[in-house]
């Protein structure tokens, strides 16, 4: 009799993290505006990633441990897409699904977070054996190559957790996403946006990536609204880079892309844990090239060491 009894309900699944719920409420919002005629629901769940909080995220190693649980409910039909931040999604989806829409991103790039008693202070000017908190390789080995003195000392929790243990001064600074402050409207947190040539930053970060059933064609064109098309290139040729690299285990990779002009310019980064050795380089071409400009840099990356760095990690994560 009235429409509502036609009415669909999309269902949409989160992790529970403020952070997520944060990115997750803006799409839902978003979507809702788009399509008035269609009802939008948030289902939250827990993922291992979110439970495993006494491991440190290098030695868990494997990938997909933000996104499997939410996956499963997305292949039997519980939800109908996933909100992800796109660096927490693994470059390889699982049969059946795929990455159905990238929207636009915040600044990619990491920030310094400072202990109270640093005030003022930029990673330059930090006293020599400084304690950093950061849980990312990628991270990890960029700054320990440019500052080798600091001390280095993992951190886990969502961001108010990291956030705490930097003020009761476990850690002289720690290293987060801007983008993940931002949307915390925690700004005020930055003490100093890190330049890409001291970090260059994860693979999509900063961007949010929506997962789908490739063959929800409905689905699909419904998040498909909200794709931010420079972002969407961009990151696909982050992605191809890294998972031309990546065999199955956590490496530093870093990047970095400008679309100017018709013009896509990617810059890679792989390094070696201890930050002694970094294989840098990039290249350009057309945005419509984004997959294989990403291949194609990796392949060059390997050829020229990065090959035995991905060698040293993989036997050192099997022993
Ligand atoms: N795995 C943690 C994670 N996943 C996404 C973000 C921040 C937001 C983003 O990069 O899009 C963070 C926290 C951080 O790296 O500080």
């Amino acid at each position: 009799m009235t429409a509502n009894v036609a009415m669909r309900t999309v269902r949409i699944g989160s992790r529970k993290s403020q952070l997520a719920l944060v990115q997750t409420h803006w799409v839902q919002a978003e979507l809702q505006k788009q399509f008035p005629h269609l009802k939008f629901e948030v289902k939250t769940m827990e993922t291992q990633g979110d439970k495993i909080l006494n491991v440190s995220l290098s030695k868990i190693g494997d990938k997909g441990l933000f996104t499997q649980e939410l996956e499963s409910d997305m292949l039997d039909g519980t939800i109908d897409f996933a909100v992800h931040s796109l660096k927490d999604l693994p470059t390889r989806l699982p049969e059946g699904l795929m990455l159905g829409c990238v929207t636009e991103r915040e600044d990619p790039a990491d920030a310094l977070v400072l202990n109270a008693k640093h005030q003022g202070q930029q990673i330059d000017t930090l006293p020599e054996n400084a304690v950093i908190g950061t849980s990312s390789l990628r991270r990890l080995a960029q700054l320990r190559h440019h500052f080798p003195n600091f001390e280095f000392k993992d951190i886990r929790g969502n961001l108010n957790t990291r956030l705490r243990k930097l003020d009761e001064g476990d850690y002289d600074a720690i290293i987060l996403a801007v983008a993940g402050l931002r949307r915390l409207e925690m700004s005020d947190r930055i003490d100093q946006i890190l330049p890409p040539e001291i970090s260059l930053h994860a693979v999509g970060q900063g961007a949010l990536g929506i997962e789908c059933r490739s063959d929800d064609s409905e689905i699909l064109s419904i998040v498909k609204a909200l794709e931010h098309l420079p972002t969407a290139c961009r990151c696909q040729a982050e992605r191809a880079f890294l998972r031309e690299l990546e065999g199955g285990c956590q490496v530093p990779i870093g990047v970095n892309t400008i679309l100017v002009d018709d013009q896509l310019t990617l810059t890679g980064i792989v390094a070696s844990l201890d930050g002694q050795r970094l294989i840098k380089d990039n290249i350009q071409g057309a945005p419509a090239e984004a997959e294989a400009l990403g291949t194609t840099l990796a392949k060059r990356a390997k050829a020229a060491g990065a090959q035995g760095i991905l060698d040293e990690i993989t036997a050192a994560s099997r022993a």
